[in-house]
């Protein structure tokens, strides 16, 4: 395989290696002053996700500055209800609003699943031009929101620190919720593919609220979608790792892997990785530094890291934080987390 020499590549096939390859979430963002500045350029944060030529440099930024093994697309998880026809806007720190979806008329408001294109054609051209400038060592991580995700904020128009508006929603309207997960499952599939088609090589499921879905409701909203997905994926790009992020599934992280077959799961910070490696074994395991430690740094930051490495150690691993770094962490200290992984 052309890719079979990428450190990710081969952890994501299987492969455990002496030195695990490492990407961070959210790795081009704001604790980068050049990202900041890149940023001001481009006006709002929606205005730089859809500029091929801007969101190509700040995709582009950290792997110059800390040459990561792997660059992930810069977009975001809400471009897919905004394609299906939601207004969204960000508002400076605050977080996204998008118009909501409550019943049965808001759903009809929104699009096809195959209607996304025309609006997300910016993102495919975004990935076609990092796939021609990265260099030969580093591997290009296309993404989408996971289903239930992205559901929690089309249904609250925001953030929300429960997710209660969707869980009211799967209480007293379940046919307007699973429809609203159909659609939203179909149009990332679509989504997912045209990345790969463009040029991404490995694709991740971002399902950060996993954790506030009810244990009984896990496996139709997490579980479910995600194998449809990966499913779909496998059938029309073959070969094509996925990694899962079912953030906050605790125990359910098993049932994740065994019922949708991804390559790779990444863990949040609060996995303990040695039952992680006891549990699902065999599998690609990625994460979880705590992302505080970019901000504490100093010699905690030292041993956790080697700790981290030193606990995944018996099988594939891919070095990564728990969770996106935060604005308030220090550059300096993403260094020398990368000096006590590459020694
Ligand atoms: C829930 C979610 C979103 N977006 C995303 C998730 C899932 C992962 C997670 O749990 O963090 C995923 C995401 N968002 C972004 C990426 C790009 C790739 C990367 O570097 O990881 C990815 C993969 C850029 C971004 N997405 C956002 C920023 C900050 C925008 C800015 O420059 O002001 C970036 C770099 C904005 C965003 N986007 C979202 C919120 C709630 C916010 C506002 C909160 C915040 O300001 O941090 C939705």
């Amino acid at each position: 395989m052309r890719t079979g020499t990428k450190l990710l590549m081969r952890a994501l096939a299987g492969e455990t290696l002496a030195v695990p390859p490492v990407w961070m979430m959210r790795q081009a963002g704001r604790y980068l002053p050049e990202y900041r500045a890149t940023r001001a350029r481009a006006g709002s944060f929606l205005d730089l996700c859809y500029d091929p030529d801007l969101a190509t440099e700040v995709t582009l930024q950290p792997i110059r500055r800390f040459g990561f093994d792997a660059a992930i697309l810069f977009a975001d998880i809400l471009l897919v209800p905004q394609a299906l026809g939601a207004d969204l806007r960000f508002v400076e720190g605050e977080g996204p609003r998008l118009s909501t979806v409550t019943g049965a008329e808001d759903l009809a408001r929104l699009g096809p699943a195959e209607a996304i294109h025309e609006t997300l054609a910016p993102v495919y051209e975004t990935v076609r031009r990092l796939r021609a400038e990265l260099p030969a060592e580093t591997a290009l991580i296309g993404f989408a929101g996971a289903p239930w995700t992205v559901a929690t904020y089309m249904v609250a128009g925001r953030g929300t620190p429960d997710q209660a508006p969707a869980r009211r929603l799967i209480y007293t309207d379940r046919p307007v919720f699973d429809a609203l997960i159909e659609r939203i499952t179909e149009a990332t599939i679509a989504y997912l593919l045209r990345q790969i088609e463009a040029g991404a090589e490995v694709v991740k499921l971002f399902d950060s609220w996993a954790g506030a879905l009810p244990g009984a409701e896990f496996d139709a909203y997490c579980a479910r979608p995600a194998a449809r997905i990966v499913a779909a994926l496998r059938a029309a790009a073959p070969g094509v790792p996925v990694i899962g992020f079912p953030r906050g599934a605790g125990g359910n992280y098993q049932s994740f892997a065994a019922a949708t077959g991804v390559s790779a799961l990444a863990l949040d910070t609060s996995v303990d990785p040695a039952w992680a490696r006891r549990a699902l074994p065999g599998i690609c395991l990625q994460g979880n530094l705590d992302p505080l430690l970019l901000v504490t740094g100093g010699s905690a930051l030292d041993a956790a890291t080697r700790a981290c490495v030193a606990a995944f150690a018996g099988g594939p691993h891919v070095f990564n934080l728990g969770h996106g770094i935060t604005p308030d962490a220090d550059p300096a200290n993403v260094e020398r987390m990368l000096r006590a992984i590459r020694g």
